[in-house]
């Protein structure tokens, strides 16, 4: 049985080592990505999102983040290009924030924190399913999205409008028919490396897609994120915010992007 983790003092990424050693790999996520150290990679190939609104399916409070999950039977919600061979499907989105605007991105770019990230999740189809393609090293992309303080962005009211019902941990609610090409930026400029999930299990088997344009949130809309609990109904209630854990060492690796 896996071993309980949180993000407190007492069981969060400080102490994740002790149960899950490769907390100390070489290849672990999330990064402090310094542009003027980054390589531009003319090989790079554009990023190409092809996402399928009717693939979506609910949207879940899992005690760590609260995830939306996608059908991924066939080719219908895909990723391909950039630094990844192959067809990557996409399986879920979920996000990491703070308990203040000051803080909650899990990468950060020269050494500057946003308030939140979201991660678009997908693997690779040369595995038969995302169980079996987590913990290899080519077997998952996630493609990373900051959200800076600005104004209100409509298209992630319909996630924030479901927050009541997903607001204790293990709360699930459908949701269908949402698009996540609408939580891009417009530009698809990325930085690329090989890293890690940022949560245990911590397996070493994400390409890390972190596009550079953030998209908007607002302070109001921020606030609501903080809105969700950590616990479950009936206990003690426990503010869902900083489910981030901060950048790990680069230990030699190149964060490669495709613009100059
Ligand atoms: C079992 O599936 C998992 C487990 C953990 C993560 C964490 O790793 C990153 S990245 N964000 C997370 O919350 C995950 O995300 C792809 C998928
Ligand atoms: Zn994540």
């Amino acid at each position: 049985m896996s071993h309980s983790w949180g993000y407190d003092s007492s069981d969060g990424p400080a102490k994740w080592a002790e149960h899950y050693p490769i907390a100390n790999g070489p290849r672990q996520s999330p990064v402090n990505i310094i542009p003027s150290q980054t390589q531009f990679d003319s090989s790079l190939k554009p990023l190409k999102l092809q996402y399928d609104p009717s693939t979506s399916k609910d949207i879940m409070n899992n005690g760590h983040t609260f995830q939306v999950n996608f059908l991924d039977e066939s080719d219908s919600a895909i990723l391909t290009g950039g630094p990844i061979t192959g067809t990557y499907r996409l399986k879920q989105f979920h996000f990491h924030w703070g308990e203040s605007d000051d803080k909650g991105s899990e990468h950060t770019v020269d050494g500057v924190k946003y308030p939140c990230e979201l991660h678009l999740v997908h693997w690779n189809t040369k595995y038969p399913n995302f169980g079996e393609a987590v913990n290899k090293p080519d077997g998952l992309a996630v493609v990373g999205v900051f959200l800076k303080i600005g104004s209100a962005n409509p298209r992630l009211q319909k996630v924030l409008d479901s927050f009541d019902s997903i607001k204790a941990k293990g709360q699930q609610t459908t949701f269908l028919n949402f698009d996540p090409k609408n939580l891009l930026p417009a530009s698809l400029n990325f930085w690329t490396y090989e890293g890690s999930l940022t949560t245990p299990p911590l397996y070493e088997s994400v390409t890390w897609i972190v596009l550079k344009e953030p998209i908007s949130v607002s302070s109001a809309q921020m606030a609501k994120f903080r809105s969700l609990l950590f616990s479950s109904a009936g206990e003690q209630p426990r503010c869902m915010c900083n489910n981030y854990r901060p950048p790990q060492p680069i230990k030699g690796r190149k964060v490669r992007s495709n613009f100059k």
